[in-house]
């Protein structure tokens, strides 16, 4: 089925502040470098470069601890713009794809999006649940507490940029690839209604059924569904270009599988992709791993 897909809008957020190691700011110029315009132009996909949401310098590694929120700060300050951004894209009619920066910047995409969606569903592809508040991180960087935010949890600094749009509603919410969850998290996602697929049941049930599953619960209750999709869900052996590896990660054509059947439900909305990090690799081998995500995810067809 070949649906008309909407202009995508490419925002760089060049953001590295809410996570532990420094690099993932890179990111971006290396999935563009990759080619990812061309990529898409030969897949029909039309696009158009929004240029950078520039994050505040000041502060760069000053890694202000206080509260257990390291650089809060900055967090905030790209967020809000972020959002704003997000806004005037979905607001445009087009599909916003953002690329990280760490994965504190999905508290400005889900900020943005819900501005407009009143019921925006969400697919987090992650190693991680990122479901931490300040009470509960045993790190203090935001990065592991954005979904937290963006379900309305959290310092109301953070959540505070949330507000004017609609709460994400805890069963529209599903996780997928989990490995290195958190204590206060696990107890989150046991009462919550937020779904989770870990690896134990991508192994048991495969992807395929993993997707359904998924799209199931979000196809007629939801209004748009955003996918968020952090490198690290990958096994480190195929994406080790990132800052919190977990092994035991899905497969690179798990990845691939799932993000074309997502394609061809023709139900997302927006994309994010988040934590690559040029410095850890010499290659460019993850970013162009995410380069191919994108594409897939974006209809490039093998034949
Ligand atoms: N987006 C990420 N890579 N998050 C990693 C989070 C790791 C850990 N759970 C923490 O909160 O510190
Ligand atoms: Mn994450
Ligand atoms: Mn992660």
């Amino acid at each position: 089925m070949k649906v008309k897909q909407k202009t995508v809008s490419i925002l760089s957020v060049p953001f590295d502040l809410g996570a532990g190691r420094k690099g993932v700011h890179l990111s971006p110029n290396a999935i563009l470098q990759a080619g990812l315009e061309q990529r898409l132009a030969d897949a029909g996909v039309s696009c158009v470069l929004e240029g950078e949401v520039v994050p505040p310098s000041t502060g760069k590694g000053k890694q202000n601890t206080a509260d257990n929120l390291k650089n809060l700060e900055e967090v905030v300050t790209v967020n809000e713009k972020l959002a704003d951004r997000v806004e005037a894209v979905v607001r445009k009619g087009q599909f916003p794809l953002v690329l990280g920066g760490d994965h504190s910047i999905a508290i400005g995409t889900l900020s943005g999006l819900t501005r407009h969606y009143k019921n925006l569903g969400v697919i987090w592809f992650d190693a991680h649940s990122d479901l931490n508040t300040a009470e509960t991180s045993p790190s203090g960087n935001i990065h592991g507490m954005s979904l937290a935010v963006g379900l309305g949890m959290g310092d109301p600094r953070l959540t505070k940029i949330k507000e004017g749009g609609h709460p994400i509603k805890s069963k529209h919410v599903v996780i997928i690839g989990a490995r290195s969850i958190d204590e206060g998290e696990k107890a989150y996602i046991n009462d919550s209604g937020v779904t989770c697929f870990t690896m134990h049941d991508i192994d048991q049930m495969g992807m395929e059924e993993v997707i359904a599953q998924t799209l199931d619960l979000l196809r007629d209750t939801t209004d748009g569904i955003h996918l968020s999709f952090d490198v690290d869900s990958l096994d480190p052996l195929e994406a080790p270009g990132t800052g919190t590896p977990v092994k035991g990660g899905v497969s690179y054509r798990e990845a691939q599988f799932a993000l074309r059947l997502l394609h061809e439900s023709g139900l997302i909305t927006s994309a994010e992709f988040v934590e690559v990090n040029p410095t850890l690799e010499s290659d460019n081998a993850t970013a162009e791993v995410a380069l191919e995500f994108i594409a897939s995810l974006l209809g490039e067809q093998i034949l």
